[in-house]
């Protein structure tokens, strides 16, 4: 049934205008592509595929620049990708990275929530959903080469990876910072922090807005590995080769028995979910809010 109304949104969102043609985007043959053997990256304007077929695993690059922030295109580009790596039995293990210098992903997309219709938010939040959903209990194993900050909706895009390898830069913070914004994370993004660091680490972060620095990152539990910069992607590779080596109906089920529970609750509260944010966002005080934070983003540079 929840698999049903999930299908049913990403159908919705590949009907759309700017989903169309977004399948396969033929391009180069990728330097992973496993020893030549014609498999060709494929993706779609802002999600690169790289298939290494041989070893049964696929980089994806995130490439929406120039933040790598979730809007709504990519959010559903991002689900196509997956999707279709799922479907294809070459593949067991996704290695989720990022194109964009610097930047893993700088979380939602604050355009996507200020000054929108409450349609709108609704439509957002039910591919925010989604996503956390499938990447969450993805029978692949995934895991984030985190090569740059990654803040709130980033963060927790890599906490629904299996490991997280974070490359060894100061600049490079991570954590749920939805408090410095005005804003709450919303409960299922807090779970998933519980399950990762567990409940008093994460009450700290969560109300702190706390963006760790790599080596606290690695001592609070946020990252399992802190490595140099230029050996984050031969990192996860090696992770991944260990992942694989496990046998796969054993891995997957133990994985679905450890998510799924606080995956349900998501999945039997979604519409309330969905009320809750879009009241939420509504509220002239918070709207207030992320205009000023957006502002002060882009002042920032001037
Ligand atoms: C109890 C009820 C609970 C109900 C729950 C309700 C609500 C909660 C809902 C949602 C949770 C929210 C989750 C989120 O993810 S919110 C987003 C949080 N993200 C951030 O705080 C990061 C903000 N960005 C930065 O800090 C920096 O941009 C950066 C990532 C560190 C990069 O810095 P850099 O100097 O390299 O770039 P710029 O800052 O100059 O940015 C370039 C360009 O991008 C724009 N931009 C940056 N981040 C975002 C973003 N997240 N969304 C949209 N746009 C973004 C920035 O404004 C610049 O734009 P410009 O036009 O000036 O070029």
């Amino acid at each position: 049934m929840a698999l049903a109304v999930g299908m049913r949104v990403l159908t919705r969102a590949l009907l759309r205008p700017w989903a169309r043609g977004l399948r396969v985007a033929p391009g180069r043959t990728g330097p992973a592509a496993g020893g030549g053997d014609g498999m060709r990256c494929f993706g779609s304007p802002r999600v690169l595929v790289e298939p290494d077929p041989a070893a049964g695993v696929a980089v994806v690059k995130m490439r929406n620049p120039p933040v790598n922030s979730l809007s709504l295109e990519f959010l559903t580009e991002l689900l196509i990708s997956l999707e279709k790596l799922e479907n294809d039995k070459t593949f067991h293990g996704i290695i989720l990275t990022s194109d964009c210098p610097g930047i893993f992903s700088a979380g939602l997309d604050l355009t996507e929530m200020c000054g929108r219709k409450p349609e709108h938010y609704v439509e957002y939040w039910k591919a925010v959903q989604e996503t956390w959903l499938r990447f969450y209990l993805s029978n692949l194993v995934v895991i984030a080469a985190i090569n740059g900050v990654s803040p709130a909706g980033g963060c927790l895009l890599s906490l629904t990876c299996d490991y997280r390898v974070l490359a060894n830069n100061p600049k490079y913070t991570i954590g749920l910072n939805e408090t410095l914004l005005g804003i709450v994370a919303p409960f299922w993004f807090k779970d998933t922090m519980v399950n990762t660091i567990g409940h008093r680490a994460t009450e700290r972060a969560l109300q702190l807005g706390l963006l760790f620095p790599p080596a606290e990152a690695l001592r609070v539990g946020v990252v399992d590995q802190v490595v140099p910069e230029d050996q984050v992607q031969s990192t996860a590779r090696s992770v991944m080769a260990q992942w694989l080596a496990i046998p796969d109906h054993a891995r997957q089920l133990t994985k679905t028995l450890m998510r799924k529970p606080t995956a349900d609750r998501l999945l039997t509260e979604r519409d309330a979910d969905i009320q809750t944010f879009v009241r939420f966002i509504c509220r002239d005080s918070v709207q207030k809010s992320l205009h000023a934070y957006l502002e002060k983003l882009k002042q920032k540079k001037g």
